[in-house]
């Protein structure tokens, strides 16, 4: 009986929870990168449920399009999509004038997207490493650069997905760790600084563990697990 109130409790104050943060979300107007899978799908479905205008981005158009059908089911107040590369800057700047364009302003930049990398011994490949900084760090800054202005006039927030690999050097992660810890630096300096401004633009860079999507490597499932 103790263990069934316990859970009770939980799922009560887990539930109060919702609730707030729902209202907060209700009507604001994001977007969502790398939302064609894994985190960043289930983030615009959580957003959607609450009744965000939502904007997803990602390369692939035909998920992107099946994800903004299930943000509508869902009960997002409206949902677009952009598709393209984040390896260009210009797309990324882009991302944001399409939401000024289409959403009429922004409450909420969620970056999450990651490019594609290996999680083996460091192979030696700068090309690679300088390839991973565009996508994973200099799309995030350039999209920031762009956005700012419209968070500003709304007193909104920039998230910034990270890791615990932003934040410690595990072997098998040279490339990706960097662009993460470059994300803490940028990241954690900007918001001393809109702060010193007095700006009303909240920073927040969320620091996660393992999380199997079911799309992560069997190699780091089976580490992890064991
Ligand atoms: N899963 C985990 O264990 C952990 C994840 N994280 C972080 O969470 C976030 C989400 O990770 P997760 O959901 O696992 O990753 P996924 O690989 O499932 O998703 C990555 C997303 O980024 C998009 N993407 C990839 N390359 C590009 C590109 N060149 N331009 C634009 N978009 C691109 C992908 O779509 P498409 O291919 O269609 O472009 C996809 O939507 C990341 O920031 C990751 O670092 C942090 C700690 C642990
Ligand atoms: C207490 C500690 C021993 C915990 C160590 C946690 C370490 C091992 C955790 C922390 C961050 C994790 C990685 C991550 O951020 C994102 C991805 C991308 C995904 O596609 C494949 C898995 C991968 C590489 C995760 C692998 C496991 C990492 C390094």
């Amino acid at each position: 009986t103790a263990v069934f109130l316990g859970q009770g409790r939980e799922f009560a104050r887990c539930r109060v929870g919702m609730l707030v943060w729902a209202e907060m979300l209700k009507g604001k107007r994001v977007i969502v990168t790398g939302a064609s899978t894994g985190i960043g799908e289930q983030m615009a479905y959580h957003l959607a449920r609450m009744g965000a205008h939502v904007l997803v981005t990602a390369r692939t158009e035909a998920r992107l399009q099946k994800v903004i059908t299930r943000c509508l089911e869902l009960g997002a107040a409206s949902a677009q999509y952009v598709s393209g590369s984040m390896e260009d800057e210009a797309f990324a700047e882009h991302v944001v004038k399409e939401a000024e364009v289409v959403l009429g302003g922004l409450d909420m930049l969620i970056l999450n997207h990651v490019g594609n990398s290996y999680f083996n011994y460091f192979d030696g490949d700068v090309g690679h490493v300088q390839k991973l900084l565009k996508i994973n760090f200099l799309s995030y800054v350039a999209m920031t650069v762009s956005a700012l202005p419209r968070l500003k006039d709304s007193g909104g927030s920039i998230v910034v997905v990270s890791s615990m690999a932003g934040k410690v050097g595990f072997p098998f992660t040279a490339p990706y760790s960097a662009t993460k810890f470059a994300l803490d630096g940028f990241f954690s300096s900007l918001r001393q600084e809109l702060a010193i401004q007095k700006a009303d633009v909240s920073i927040t860079l969320c620091i996660l563990g393992f999380i199997d999507t079911g799309k992560t490597s069997a190699m780091w499932t089976l580490l992890i697990r064991n």
